[in-house]
């Protein structure tokens, strides 16, 4: 590879030293090398010249920095690799003390490509038009947001009524973001270039409690049902994390996997599980 761009978040990286660092040794190494900053409202606005042409998008921050850039470059086909700047950086593998090695393996192509599947969201509102929708990562999560009552998830695959939850929200998890907010709430570890999608209730008070694991060709329907004690209940959606969006009751979110996928480089050949549980006993 030979054109790269950084996409760095500025408060893990406060000078830009790093990122300076990174652009003069590739130009040295005769590469083309540009920068940009997240921006701090979490948009997706600008698309430079120099980020269109790249070959590879090296990511300065953690995970919630190499989310953002994943979203950022949505179906542009290009691979990104992270380098670990934030507290646990579970997807960044590289970390600076070795990072020009790292980028001698980039330039010589010495790397494996891993590709993600991702998951797009549609939400509707009671005369099922979409007023929304967004693509994740990690994970489509459906959350009581501050409203301290129990809410009533309906649940739907392929337009099929499967069960209700009644819990404080529902995640819809990629493999990837089955290390994320699905794990803490108990659901399982999948390999990250498995092809399923994972639902997870988070606090559900009923006998089942448990994940469920479904096929990436189907599709699944979150119907936000009516409350115990009012008709009318409000959530929150957010995609990796980000942005909520108000929904209430008789509103349904669709997800179903999205049509591209977000590559990842690989440069060690350390499992996902050793890694997950070397960062897990760092982070602590
Ligand atoms: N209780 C929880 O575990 C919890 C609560 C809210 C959100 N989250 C997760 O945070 C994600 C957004 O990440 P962020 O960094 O912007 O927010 P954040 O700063 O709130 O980070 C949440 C934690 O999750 C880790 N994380 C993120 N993606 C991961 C992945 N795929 N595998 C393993 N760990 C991962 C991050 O390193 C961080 O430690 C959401 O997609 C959601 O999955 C987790
Ligand atoms: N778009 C943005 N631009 C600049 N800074 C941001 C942006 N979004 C979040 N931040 C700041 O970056 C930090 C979070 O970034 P990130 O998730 O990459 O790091 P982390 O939480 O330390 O790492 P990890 O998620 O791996 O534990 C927060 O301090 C947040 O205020």
């Amino acid at each position: 590879m030979k054109k790269f761009h950084i996409i760095t978040n500025s408060y893990k990286d406060l000078e830009l030293i790093n990122t300076k660092y990174i652009v003069e040794y590739l130009k040295e190494r005769g590469c083309f090398a540009s920068f940009e900053l997240t921006d701090l409202k979490g948009e997706n606005i600008r698309f430079s010249k120099e980020l269109i042409e790249s070959d590879c998008i090296i990511v300065l921050g953690g995970d919630g920095t190499l989310l953002f850039a994943a979203r950022k470059i949505f179906g542009m086909n290009k691979p990104l690799i992270g380098v670990n700047m934030g507290n646990m950086g579970y997807l960044c593998e590289l970390e600076l003390n070795d990072i020009e090695n790292a980028l001698n393996n980039l330039i010589d192509d010495v790397y494996d490509m891993e590709d993600r599947m991702m998951v797009q969201g549609e939400i509707f509102d009671n005369s099922q038009k979409m007023k929304s929708s967004d693509f994740a990562l990690n994970d489509v999560v459906i959350h009581r947001g501050g409203n301290l009552r129990l809410l009533n998830f309906i649940i739907y695959v392929d337009d099929v009524h499967l069960c209700t939850y009644s819990a404080d929200g529902i995640i819809i998890a990629t493999p990837t973001g089955s290390t994320a907010y699905s794990m803490s709430a108990g659901g399982p570890i999948v390999e990250p270039r498995a092809q399923i999608i994972l639902l997870t209730p988070i606090n559900s008070h009923t006998i089942s409690t448990k994940s469920i694991v479904i096929s990436a060709q189907s599709s699944i329907t979150v119907e936000i049902g009516e409350g115990r004690r009012q008709k009318i209940e409000e959530a929150m959606v957010s995609f990796d994390g980000k942005k909520p969006i108000k929904v209430s009751s008789g509103e349904k979110i669709t997800v179903s996997r999205a049509k591209n996928v977000t590559r990842i480089l690989k440069m060690s050949k350390i499992s996902f599980l050793k890694t997950l549980h070397k960062k897990m006993q760092e982070y602590i």
